[in-house]
């Protein structure tokens, strides 16, 4: 390998803190037997399941063979199903969970997945083929046997941000409560304790029959809750420790189910949790300073069973028919795991420490080449805040953005006007209103920020669609920081670091060897990236702020749609455009939706001279 090719190291921490693993069901008698599995690594890789290290998933679209890869702890595939949920358990649940558990380790086990692709099946199993909650409660009866320790179960369920009893039936709700130890108390949930799996299986049942269950267009039975199955042992020395095996809800494509009403309202709350979840997981997994624990009532209750000292095991589960499905949930479980850096194993090129004047040189390039009036075209990809008058913010104001806020406050544009700016752009851009020519500014007005981590990873080539799905939803986190604040595209408007930028390889040229072009490409690369952040920023703004009919001009959006934003950002706001997955849009929707808005921008550019 050329010496200067930058090598990319994935260093996984040793003690994972989520492990996530890969269920892939069978297909149904009922399904379409002549329907290629998506998974291919299953077949074509085998999937070591005795290495204890990762395993790679190929996801095929059997239509398109696009084929994707992505690594994960550990892949669950047996021509013999009915060992499937036992060897999950002995490799998986029984060493790692059920041993620390009374050594006081909490722990938390998850099924997840798309609705019928077998969470259900996998954590309560069948009479003969027993799932992951019976085989734990099993495994912890004979340990407190022999250790005389005491067992005790609870059983409540979350629906629609609910939380219900599922032992005993009560009229009101589950109250959570924390204490200042962090330690986090269900009020009025029952607690049994248990001798035998004779005594579990009768209460076990019967808790089971009071969850919450419907016909969907994609699930005879297809919970409508996520199911909380939690055994709390006591040892003969007063350590405690618990277990929740989670049978989760199934995240839902709407389009599919053909869900509506009170249906489509449980899928909205269904995703919404989901979401709330994942993103949980994904602060623990990559030591974020923050994890979003409050941003729903699942996540609260799990404070005290997942991060910290827990531990932990997500089952992503397949149906191996549903390529859409199949991908968005490895990918989501890929984001999951705990990857603690990515390092490059080259020394970096040092570039001098100064802001590169981006604009500046991208000016004189343009006007060396004749192209002075398309980039003032490209530079109309900008905020409303910067107002109709183009003097009203000089060059110096611009560049003191990242460090005065208020500044920027005091020259902003009431909200009506960003709002109105924003859909007179996005119909310029989609070629439906040609008065919106005092959006276009001239390059020197706009400065470019520092490429985030997200950015680069972006930029590395590991996503290069232009926007990405997976963007769209890495960008959540610093957009919730910002999205009051200020207009997110003004956000964007500092200087460029120069050292920020690491070598990496250009998305848009072949040759590496060639430093000069590769650094112009990189700074290109930063530039788009930081302009497709800066968009969706934008429109993740308008989507918090617009009015019924504002929302309902942008292409894609109607009335009931228009009217679901509203609802959903009053409880908690747009922070990403993947949160319009809440309401019911799959992830390619709003790829579309987002893709639909902005294309205008580059057909605009592109065909000017
Ligand atoms: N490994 C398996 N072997 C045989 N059948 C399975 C397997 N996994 C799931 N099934 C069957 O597939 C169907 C859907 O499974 P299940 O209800 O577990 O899905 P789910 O992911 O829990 O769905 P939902 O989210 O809608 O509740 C059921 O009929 C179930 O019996």
């Amino acid at each position: 390998m050329d010496s200067k090719t930058p090598v990319k190291t994935k260093i996984h921490d040793s003690s994972n803190k989520v492990r996530v693993v890969l269920r892939v069901r069978p297909f149904l008698p009922r399904e379409i037997s002549d329907v290629q599995p998506c998974v291919s690594s299953v077949i074509d890789d085998g999937g070591d399941r005795d290495d204890a290290s990762e395993v790679a998933v190929h996801i095929k679209d059997p239509l398109s063979c696009r084929k994707e890869c992505y690594e994960l702890d550990a892949l669950f595939h047996d021509e013999d199903e009915e060992k499937v949920s036992k060897q999950i358990f002995d490799k998986e649940v029984n060493p790692l969970i059920i041993e620390g558990i009374f050594k006081g380790i909490n722990a938390t086990v998850l099924a997840f997945g798309a609705t019928g692709s077998g969470k259900t099946f996998t954590m309560q199993g069948t009479d003969e083929l027993p799932g992951l909650m019976p085989l734990a409660m099993s495994t912890v009866l004979s340990i407190c046997d022999k250790t005389a320790s005491r067992v005790e179960v609870s059983y409540y369920e979350v629906y629609m941000d609910r939380c219900w009893d599922l032992l005993q039936v009560k009229p009101n709700e589950v109250a959570i409560l924390d204490d200042k130890n962090g330690l986090v108390h269900l009020k009025g949930l029952s607690s049994i304790p248990l001798n035998s799996m004779s005594q579990f299986q009768e209460v076990y049942s019967c808790a089971v029959q009071r969850r919450k269950v419907a016909h969907t267009g994609l699930n005879d039975v297809s919970s409508r809750s996520h199911g909380v199955l939690v055994i709390s042992v006591t040892s003969q020395g007063g350590v405690t420790g618990k277990i929740n095996l989670i049978d989760l809800a199934g995240n839902e494509d709407n389009r599919r189910t053909g869900n509506e009403g009170i249906r489509l309202q449980e899928s909205a709350k269904i995703n919404q949790s989901l979401f709330a979840l994942s993103n949980v997981v994904y602060a623990l997994n990559n030591n974020l300073p923050r994890v979003p624990y409050r941003e729903s009532k699942l996540t609260r209750i799990l404070q005290d069973s997942l991060g910290g000292t827990s531990r932990a095991l997500m089952v992503a589960c397949l149906n191996p028919g549903e390529y859409q499905e199949s991908l968005r949930t490895v990918s989501l479980a890929a984001r999951s795991r705990h990857i603690s850096n990515i390092v490059s194993m080259n020394p970096k090129v040092e570039t001098p420490k100064v802001k590169v004047d981006m604009e500046a040189k991208l000016q004189a390039w343009m006007e060396s080449k004749g192209k002075t009036k398309s980039s003032h075209r490209m530079m109309a990809i900008r905020s409303p805040l910067m107002g109709t008058n183009q003097s009203s913010i000089s060059q110096s104001s611009v560049k003191k953005l990242g460090v005065h806020r208020s500044s920027v406050a005091k020259n902003a544009l009431t909200g009506k006007e960003q709002r109105n700016a924003f859909v007179s752009a996005r119909n310029l851009f989609g070629g439906e209103t040609s008065d919106a020519s005092h959006l276009w500014e001239p390059i020197q007005n706009l400065h470019l920020a520092s490429p985030t981590k997200e950015d680069e990873r972006e930029t590395s080539g590991e996503e290069n669609m232009l926007f990405s799905e997976a963007s769209m939803r890495d960008n959540q986190l610093e957009v919730e920081k910002n999205y009051t604040e200020l207009s997110p595209l003004r956000e964007a408007l500092s200087p460029i670091d120069a050292n920020a930028m690491t070598p990496k390889a250009p998305l848009l040229s072949g040759n590496a060897k060639n430093l000069q072009m590769s650094g112009t490409c990189q700074k290109f690369n930063a530039w788009s990236t930081n302009l497709k952040t800066s968009l969706i920023n934008e429109y993740i703004h308008f989507l918090n702020t617009a009015n019924r009919e504002e929302l309902m001009e942008l292409k894609g959006i109607g009335e009931k749609m228009a009217e679901y934003i509203i609802e959903l950002r009053e409880t908690s706001p747009v922070k990403s455009l993947a949160d319009l997955e809440k309401i019911g849009f799959t992830s390619r929707q709003v790829h579309n939706l987002f893709k639909r808005a902005t294309e205008g921008i580059l057909a605009a550019s592109t065909t000017t001279p």
